[in-house]
């Protein structure tokens, strides 16, 4: 195999291509290309809210079950003008008669809501005709934990991962609380901004007051998810809350309110550890029951293409911080969502060693090893970095990113015809993957900024370059599988 540190050759063998052409990597990449659709990327749901709790159904133990309905909500908040009586900044879901100018007070209590754009903040009525309260000036008896939808949210978006060492669960944080107005009350086409790099997404929560139109559309790969909480001409179904949730990268879009007022509540949620097992009833997720499991267990473990082991390479269908430098980097794979997490949880779940790799597709790079412009290329580590030419040897800083290391380099800033003498052998790191000794089960999708190139001199200059994120599981070799000798460590 490739990446043992004696330098030996790194070209794919005949039978590891075969891999490629053979039936069943076919079939396994377009059930990759169906799952990374179909998983689900958001969840959603009505509560109806009652005047007293309802008989509680009870288990056999005679415990309570979870309430699936939800008491009236009061909402109070801070007025513009501070002589107005608190009783008329009030008001309690369902709305009760005579409330009407208590609505229209927090209608005008309520500020333009802008959204961010290059960095700013911007008020544009075309794009998003909305007015918010920040949750300084409100607060509500709405608890969504208290509901089960934090729950409910960690089930289906988030759940723990068998093989992570800590489960993870979810903390929801009240952000704003919106109000879209017919007749043309609208939030185009968006995605939210985490505000930290723990963020997986965002939670809507719409109070039951008359409206027409306002349907929030989530789309991910192509796929639309429609929350629709309006209320039609002779609709009886009672007062409900209804709730959203989804990734944080998922593009979504609240349609024109044509009648009354849409108001919301919307939340930040977060990815935390969680406290261990709860009693065993933690929410796993387990992918052996899938049929891309049984594909990719019938190619890693039947296939004879893998006498010398080899890499299969997945690239996330999520957008993460994954080049992140802060604290609170990219938590991988704490952090994984929807099929990505599902395709670490089978690699593992088979027993490979798996990585996260950045992978440079554009990297223009001389490579004295080939000889070619180096690109696509597997990077060893995840972080941003920042060559600075030419107070960096930025040939080194090259080798030591993709973890080729070469003892004696030769300086390349341009390759000419006439140099014709041999490079060193490199030595590798251990964890060296070739892009090209990698059978990628996917096409490559979102990059994030990987290497800034600054170079001072006359004519300052910088240059970005990005990656998409990789989960690499490495396939050992059949005799190492047999010993179990791992011959290769991923960092
Ligand atoms: O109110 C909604 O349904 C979504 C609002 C939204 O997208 C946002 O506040 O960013
Ligand atoms: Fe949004």
């Amino acid at each position: 195999m490739s990446n043992t540190s004696s330098g030996e050759s790194t070209m794919p063998t005949a039978s590891q291509s075969k891999i490629s052409e053979s039936p069943l990597f076919r079939e396994l990449r377009e059930s990759v290309a169906k799952e990374t659709v179909a998983f689900t990327f958001a969840c959603g749901g009505t509560i109806p809210i009652v005047s007293s709790p309802l008989d509680t159904a009870e288990d056999v133990d005679g415990d309570k079950l979870r309430a699936t309905e939800c008491l009236p909500i009061d909402l109070r908040w801070d007025p513009n003008d501070e002589s107005v009586l608190s009783s008329e900044t009030k008001l309690t879901f369902p709305l009760e008669p005579n409330t009407e100018k208590n609505l229209d007070r927090l209608i005008k209590d309520t500020v333009p809501a802008t959204f961010g754009l290059g960095g700013e903040h911007v008020y544009d009525e075309s794009y998003r005709k909305a007015t918010k309260l920040d949750p300084t000036r409100f607060s509500s008896t709405f608890n969504p934990y208290e509901l089960g939808i934090i729950d409910a949210i960690a089930q289906t978006l988030l759940p723990s991962l068998r093989h992570s060492k800590q489960t993870r669960s979810v903390k929801a944080e009240l952000y704003k609380l919106n109000l879209y107005s017919g007749p043309s009350g609208k939030f185009k086409t968006h995605v939210d901004t985490p505000r930290s790099p723990a963020q997986f997404g965002s939670l809507v929560v719409c109070l039951p007051v008359e409206h027409r139109g306002g349907a929030l559309e989530v789309r991910h790969k192509g796929k639309t998810v429609t929350f629709d909480w309006s209320n039609s001409e002779g609709d009886d179904k009672g007062p409900s809350i209804g709730w959203a949730a989804f990734y944080s990268d998922c593009e979504h879009e609240v349609l024109e309110v044509t009648h009354g007022h849409r108001l919301t509540l919307t939340y930040n949620l977060f990815c935390v550890r969680g406290n261990g097992q709860l009693g065993g009833n933690y929410p796993w997720l387990d992918p052996t029951h899938l049929p891309l499991y049984k594909t990719i267990r019938s190619l890693v473990q039947e296939h004879d293409g893998w006498r010398d082991g080899g890499y299969l390479g997945y690239n996330c269908s999520h957008v993460y911080p994954h080049t992140s430098k802060t604290n609170l980097n990219f938590l991988a794979p704490d952090n994984l969502k929807g099929a990505d997490m599902l395709m670490y949880e089978i690699f593992r779940s088979l027993g490979l060693k798996v990585s996260f790799r950045p992978v440079v597709t554009d990297l223009r790079y001389y490579d004295p090893e080939t000889g070619e412009d180096a690109a696509p290329v597997v990077g060893l580590k995840l972080e941003w970095t920042t060559w600075r030419f030419p107070r960096d040897n930025v040939e080194e800083e090259y080798d030591k990113w993709t973890g080729k290391v070469y003892s004696n380099r030769r300086r390349y800033y341009w390759r000419s015809d006439s140099e014709s003498e041999s490079e060193p052998e490199p030595t590798r790191e251990p964890g060296y993957i070739r892009f090209e000794d990698v059978h990628w089960l996917n096409n490559f999708g979102h990059k994030e900024p990987q290497i800034s190139w600054v170079a001072h001199g006359n004519e300052p200059a910088g240059v970005t370059t990005y990656s998409c994120c990789a989960i690499i599981a490495e396939i050992p070799s059949r005799g190492s599988q047999e010993t179990g000798n791992k011959t290769v460590q991923s960092p």
